[in-house]
């Protein structure tokens, strides 16, 4: 038996279409174009990418998409300045700041700076808080992105025995939040878990997010069980440069009964799921009723 691949590129096109169709409404029924800001610090190529990608699809569904792009060398306070302009921009809805920043920055600080409102990316403690005691916030987009490919798949998720792999703020413990928030009983396994591939075995859903190359094999998945791999490792095999995920895919593709790919799985949600924030936030922001699907 072989897994059911989930594929996130088709997945992820479905939700810009759907984002797509509300900012039609939006700009039609209201005369309101929701607007996102992406901020990005330093040269980091995969960043730059994934910025590039973010400007391209924001304008793609109909967005205002604005680009601040500053040098390695920005002091905290000019950071902090953009970011209250933007805070206080009526055109601006959703804020982000690209991570990782260059190490003279404090992520934290930036990040918290951000008003709650307009933090896309729910990385605000405001928006986390919120989130752990089950109450509207922002959603990390990766962790919602993840969210609905296992909606989709499985139909309801209560009861299910999910391990998530990582403990990161990002993608581990916004995983857990949301996973507790379906009624799934949850275990966060990190790299001090005692025997971490026995966790894993009982486990109906596997979400991988250590960062950690091909880490998880196949003969630590319960057959039929669901793997989502959130890892992208560049790694160089035979003298060929590939991306992989933290799954071991070929091993865990033959006893899982579904599996997320690296490329083409988790990865197009987050952007997808970028796109649906800043509309959720341009609504809220406006007292309007809130697209239906695109928030947990
Ligand atoms: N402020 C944020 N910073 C970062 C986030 C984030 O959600 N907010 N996440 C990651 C990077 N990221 C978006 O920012 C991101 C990562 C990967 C992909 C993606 O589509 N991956 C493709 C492979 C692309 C490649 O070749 O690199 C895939 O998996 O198919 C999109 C967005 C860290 N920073
Ligand atoms: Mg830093």
């Amino acid at each position: 038996m072989s897994a059911t691949v989930i594929d996130g590129r088709a997945f992820a096109a479905k939700v810009r279409e759907q984002v797509g169709e509300h900012v039609t409404r939006l700009k039609e029924a209201h005369g309101i174009t929701p607007g996102l800001a992406v901020v990005l610090v330093g040269e980091d190529p995969a960043s730059e990418v994934y910025v590039r990608s973010k400007g391209k699809m924001t304008l793609e569904v109909g967005m205002k998409s604005v680009e601040h792009k500053l040098s390695a060398q920005t002091g905290q306070q000019e950071l902090l300045d953009l970011i209250d302009a933007l805070n206080n921009d009526p055109e601006i809805h959703g804020i982000l700041v690209q991570l990782p920043l260059p190490d003279h920055l404090d992520e934290d600080l930036v990040i918290n700076s951000i008003a709650p409102a307009k933090d896309v990316d729910g990385f605000h403690v405001s928006n986390v808080g919120l989130l752990g005691t089950g109450q509207k916030s922002m959603v990390p987009c990766t962790p919602l992105g993840c969210l609905m490919m296992l909606r989709a798949h499985h139909g309801s998720l209560s009861g299910m025995n999910a391990v998530v792999i990582g403990r990161s703020n990002i993608v581990g413990k916004p995983m857990a939040q949301l996973l507790l928030g379906d009624s799934c009983t949850v275990t966060i396994a990190h790299s001090r878990t005692k025997d971490l591939p026995e966790v894993v075995r009982r486990a109906d859903i596997v979400v991988a997010a250590v960062g950690r190359p091909e880490m998880v094999p196949g003969d630590w998945i319960k057959p039929g069980a669901t793997v989502i791999d959130v890892g992208i490792n560049r790694i160089e095999r035979d003298g060929k440069k590939k991306l992989v995920g933290d799954a071991d895919y070929d091993s865990c593709a033959a006893v899982a009964g579904a599996i997320t790919p690296v490329p083409g799985g988790v990865g197009p949600m987050t952007i997808a799921c970028l796109l649906a924030n800043t509309v959720t936030a341009c609504c809220r922001a406006n007292g309007l009723e809130e697209p239906e699907g695109l928030t947990a």
